[in-house]
């Protein structure tokens, strides 16, 4: 019979690796963004590339960061205000990235994306060879979803809904062997603990039950995806295969310690 934590720490394998992290992390509970959140973050990641990782972003925050620029108190609910709030934030958001990797000199590069990328063979092909050609120049993509335009229609899903689906996505078609998610919470627990003081956290995940599903209710203020979202994340990863850890965004440098075998947050790995 082996422990859990045993388990837990042959989750070492990281070479190609994606990186998800949530508007609660881009920008703060007043609505302010976090900037010494995004530094570290830049630094934590440029140290993994020098380290030989391969290492992919999979960033949210546009509207978030939009908001607070537009000084904007809530998200608006009309669909072309939602575009033009991510048209807004997205080149911000790249400037202050673009800014905060420069600082340690790492470069990076953009790319937008849309569902119907992965339904369309060419286009993903063309998707996953700019993102091989970053990688073997040692520069690490920053992806968000393309809000702009992926605004679904009745007979077509051009939008993948939220961040924790694109990145699982991106995690296995890029060939990455895991997922770390950053999120406001510093675990997977039994119900949402701002909800219910009683939750527990949940090292080991191993597989996503109905009852797992039932405590993930609720999202952070400005996240859109929750926690249900990241649970069909890391079901559709392990279904390929491959691994997720869930950990809090509030010390970027814990992706280090995870890369290095140590067990933080909640890994979700298949038996
Ligand atoms: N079982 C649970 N365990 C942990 N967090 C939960 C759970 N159920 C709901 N949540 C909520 O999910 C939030 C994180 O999801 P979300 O707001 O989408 O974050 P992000 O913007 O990082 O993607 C937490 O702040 C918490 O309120
Ligand atoms: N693409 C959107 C983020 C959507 C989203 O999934 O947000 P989150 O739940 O915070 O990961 C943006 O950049 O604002």
């Amino acid at each position: 019979m082996q422990l859990a934590s045993e388990k837990i720490q042959q989750a070492d394998h990281w070479q190609r690796l994606v990186i998800k992290v949530g508007t609660s992390t881009i920008v703060e509970a007043s609505g302010e963004i976090n900037y010494p959140i995004i530094n570290r973050l830049s630094q934590t990641l440029t140290q993994l590339r020098k380290d030989g990782h391969e290492v992919i972003l999979v960033t949210s925050g546009a509207i978030g960061v939009a908001l607070q620029q537009m000084k904007i108190a809530k998200r608006p609910t009309a669909i072309p205000e939602q575009q033009a709030l991510a048209a807004i934030g997205q080149s911000y958001l790249m400037a202050i990235y673009n800014q905060s990797f420069a600082f340690y000199q790492q470069h990076v590069g953009q790319v937008l994306l849309t569902y119907d990328v992965f339904s369309n063979k060419q286009m993903l092909s063309n998707t996953i060879n700019a993102i091989e050609s970053m990688l073997a120049q040692n520069v690490i993509p920053i992806i968000n979803e393309n809000d702009v335009i992926a605004v679904d229609e009745l007979e077509h899903q051009h939008s993948f809904g939220d961040n924790d689906r694109l990145a699982a996505i991106v995690t296995h078609e890029t060939g990455a062997e895991g997922l770390i998610v950053l999120s406001d919470i510093n675990a997977l627990y039994t119900a949402n603990p701002y909800v219910d003081p009683m939750a527990e956290p949940i090292p080991l995940v191993t597989r996503i039950t109905e009852e797992l599903l039932a405590g993930a209710v609720g999202s952070s203020q400005l996240g859109t995806g929750g926690m249900a979202t990241k649970l069909y994340a890391a079901d559709y990863l392990m279904s390929k295969n491959r691994k997720m850890v869930l950990i809090n965004g509030d010390n970027p440098a814990t992706i280090l310690d995870i890369v290095n075998g140590q067990q933080v947050g909640t890994l979700f790995k298949g038996e």
